[in-house]
């Protein structure tokens, strides 16, 4: 690196591969993953994961980044059809709530959707952050309390997007009352449950967001929500991207 780039942190068109980057194939990969990620409800296959691939997933979840290394997370993996069918009353009693809180034709659209494949996916698993692990003072924590569940809910990422690869698909289902489930999974009161998720072999993915498919929301572009410097500036770098998104 010359000292021009050192102090300017500028790339020069000439600039060699970026250490340590991955070659296209790899890299097209990764964001493969990424792009075609989905959450499913109704997609799920009988079909049991192997051990060592529940591994390779959980390796990736346990590999997220968290504050100060905190690792704050356990997951509970949970197969028994007896205990699947205990979630999904706890579910269905809050889906009932939740969809009152919609009306007319947004309410009949709510009541259309599968949000949920508790049952259906071979394997659903509790993934849950233990909010003192790690001792009263963490690294990076001490003015932001909540960056243990943030550190939670990158392992769920890595467990999604690994997942991904592996085609087993996930659905996070968040319609339940925590107290609800607590009791059935046996989670201690101070533990915080962070994620439900659905997850088994699929036999087809949405090509894009199923909530956008059937018309409940859209993704937005991404000009809207990125500023330059300063809350509410557009950014010139992504001008013209409108059409990608
Ligand atoms: C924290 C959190 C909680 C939930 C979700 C996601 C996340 C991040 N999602 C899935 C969500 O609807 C989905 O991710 C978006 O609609 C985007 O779709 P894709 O994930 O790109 O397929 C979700 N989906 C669902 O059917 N029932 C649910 O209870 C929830 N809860």
């Amino acid at each position: 690196m010359s000292s021009v780039l050192k102090h300017d942190l500028c790339i020069p068109a000439e600039d060699p591969v970026p250490a340590g980057s991955f070659g296209e194939a790899d890299r097209a990969a990764v964001y493969r993953a990424i792009e075609t990620r989905r959450d499913v409800r109704d997609e799920f296959l009988p079909r049991p994961i192997p051990d060592d691939v529940l591994l390779r997933l959980l390796r990736a979840a346990h590999s997220a980044p968290s504050v100060g290394l905190m690792q704050p997370w356990n997951f509970i993996l949970i197969r028994s059809a007896e205990t699947r069918a205990r979630v999904r009353d706890a579910f269905a009693r809050c889906n009932a709530e939740a969809a009152q809180m919609f009306e007319g034709e947004r309410g009949a659209l709510y009541r259309a959707l599968k949000l949920e494949g508790i049952l259906k996916a071979p394997l659903n698993i509790c993934v849950t952050c233990d909010r003192a692990r790690g001792g009263p003072v963490v690294l990076g924590r001490t003015h932001q309390r909540d960056t243990d569940l943030y550190s939670a809910v990158c392992a769920v990422q890595n467990l999604w997007l690994a997942a991904r690869a592996e085609g087993i698909g996930v659905g996070w289902v968040s319609i339940f009352d925590p107290d609800d489930l607590r009791p059935i999974l046996g989670v201690p009161q101070e533990t915080i449950i962070v994620a439900y998720l659905c997850v088994g072999y699929v036999d087809r993915l949405f090509d894009r967001p199923e909530l956008e498919a059937r018309r409940w929301a859209r993704r937005l572009p991404l000009e809207d929500l990125v500023f330059e410097e300063s809350w509410g500036e557009p950014s010139p770098a992504l001008v013209g991207s409108r059409s990608a998104t």
